[in-house]
């Protein structure tokens, strides 16, 4: 049944109410803040916005479930102790603000959560542990233990040690990567506008949109990837997030910060996005979705369909062209005779022992080369299809 309007409005209050209820039962919730709601524009932390999230969070321990804070602002938080006059914008400043930062947000977080009795475990994550298997197992265990025993895991790119190359970017989709690696029931997206709106809020006369069941419905709405000063991403990087959470099965809530409360206990605040996809495997969700890609593997024909057709594993005879510096197990793109990416995966070996076995048969390699040589490049376990994006309610991008 489908109870919407075109625009995504719910028909009626009650409906809303229905939706809405998956986040008030939620047993384990992904809480994603980000920079503008946490520093104010002198560059120093907002004491006061920062206690309230915590008063929420803890309220919804304290009603027998997990919390999960993923919490932008390092970087922010540093531009006022270290003087400068906005956020950097080279790498090493960066790194250099966010280092300071993390260090004063995960300071107050824990004298604010230690007022009701909690106790703060600290995560920073750099893509690669979301990429490799036995980083991602291993992230996943602490998160495991840390809510068995009762902590609140806050979250944040390791900022001050990742390459741009190896950055996640932004935490929305971080956050998105985490709620589903914790299995979360919910992910709570804060920020500082109340949910998507039919139009950039600037605008006059754009309205906050309810319900979202599909993004296919918001696919004409305009989104800058501008946000405030100090936030990352704007609204593109938090549908994208949504897509991500929805798609892997975790219905998303976007909305202020201050509406926190309100949105955990089901009220109509913010935006809703209901879960469209099934839950994933972990490893195929972040091979999909993590870290940057390395480098492209040109494939012919033959072998690009083989691909399409979703069971086979990439093997060199079907390989034209290996471009990028990459390593065995780094994200690379697959890409047909036309040019179009038709997948992502894991490559089995470094990009300077390629070139030799490009287009060469298995049995050929063996042969010449060895055991060992005679393997997939890419396999089929670690390799997930490209799915079109425009069907899934890609938003109208503007800057
Ligand atoms: N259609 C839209 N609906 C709502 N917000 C939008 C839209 N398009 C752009 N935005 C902007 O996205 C901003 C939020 O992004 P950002 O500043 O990166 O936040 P954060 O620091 O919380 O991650 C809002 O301030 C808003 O101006
Ligand atoms: N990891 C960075 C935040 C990057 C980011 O996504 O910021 P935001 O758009 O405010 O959520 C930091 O702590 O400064």
């Amino acid at each position: 049944m489908n109870s919407l309007e075109p625009s995504g409005r719910p028909q009626d209050a009650k409906d809303l109410q229905r939706v809405r209820s998956v986040i008030a039962n939620a047993r384990r919730v992904v809480v994603k803040i980000g920079s503008s709601s946490l520093t104010g524009p002198d560059g120093h932390l907002d004491v006061e916005a920062l206690r309230g999230v915590v008063e929420v969070l803890a309220a919804r321990q304290a009603a027998g479930a997990q919390v999960v804070l993923v919490t932008s602002g390092a970087v922010s938080a540093g531009i006022g102790p270290l003087g400068l006059a906005a956020r950097p914008r080279d790498l090493a400043t960066m790194q250099a603000a966010a280092s300071v930062g993390q260090g004063q947000l995960v300071g107050r977080y824990q004298e604010e959560f230690a007022a009701f009795g909690i106790q703060i475990g600290q995560i920073l994550l750099t893509a690669e542990d979301t990429v490799r298997r036995a980083r991602y197992r291993n992230a996943q265990r602490a998160l495991e233990r840390l809510l068995a025993l009762g902590v609140v895991p806050v979250i944040n790119e390791n900022d001050a040690v990742t390459t741009d190359e190896l950055k996640f970017g932004d935490n929305d989709r971080l956050a998105a990567l985490v709620s589903h690696l914790v299995r979360a029931d919910a992910l709570l997206l804060l920020t500082d506008v109340d949910g998507l709106h039919d139009a950039p809020p600037s605008r006059p006369g754009a309205r906050r949109i309810p319900l979202v069941n599909d993004l296919a419905e918001v696919a004409a709405v305009e989104v800058t990837a501008r946000g405030s000063a100090v936030g990352t991403g704007g609204m593109v990087t938090k549908l994208e997030s949504v897509r991500i959470a929805t798609g892997a099965g975790v219905p998303a809530v976007l909305t202020l910060t201050a509406n926190a409360a309100a949105a955990l206990a089901g009220d109509d605040v913010g935006t809703f996005f209901a879960a469209t996809g099934r839950r994933t495997s972990a490893r195929r969700l972040w091979i999909a979705h993590a870290a940057r890609t390395q480098g492209r593997l040109h494939l012919d024909d033959g072998a690009a369909r083989a691909v399409l057709g979703g069971r086979a594993s990439l093997l060199p005879a079907g390989i034209t062209k290996a471009e990028g510096q990459f390593d065995a197990g780094d994200p690379v793109e697959l890409v047909a005779p036309d040019g179009t990416v038709v997948a992502r995966g894991l490559v089995a070996f470094d990009a300077s022992d390629l070139p030799a076995l490009l287009g060469r048969s298995t049995y050929a390699l063996r042969e010449e080369l060895g055991e060992g040589y005679d393997r997939e490049v890419v396999h089929r376990d670690d390799l997930v299809l490209d799915r079109p994006t425009s069907s899934q309610g890609r938003t109208r991008r503007t800057r």
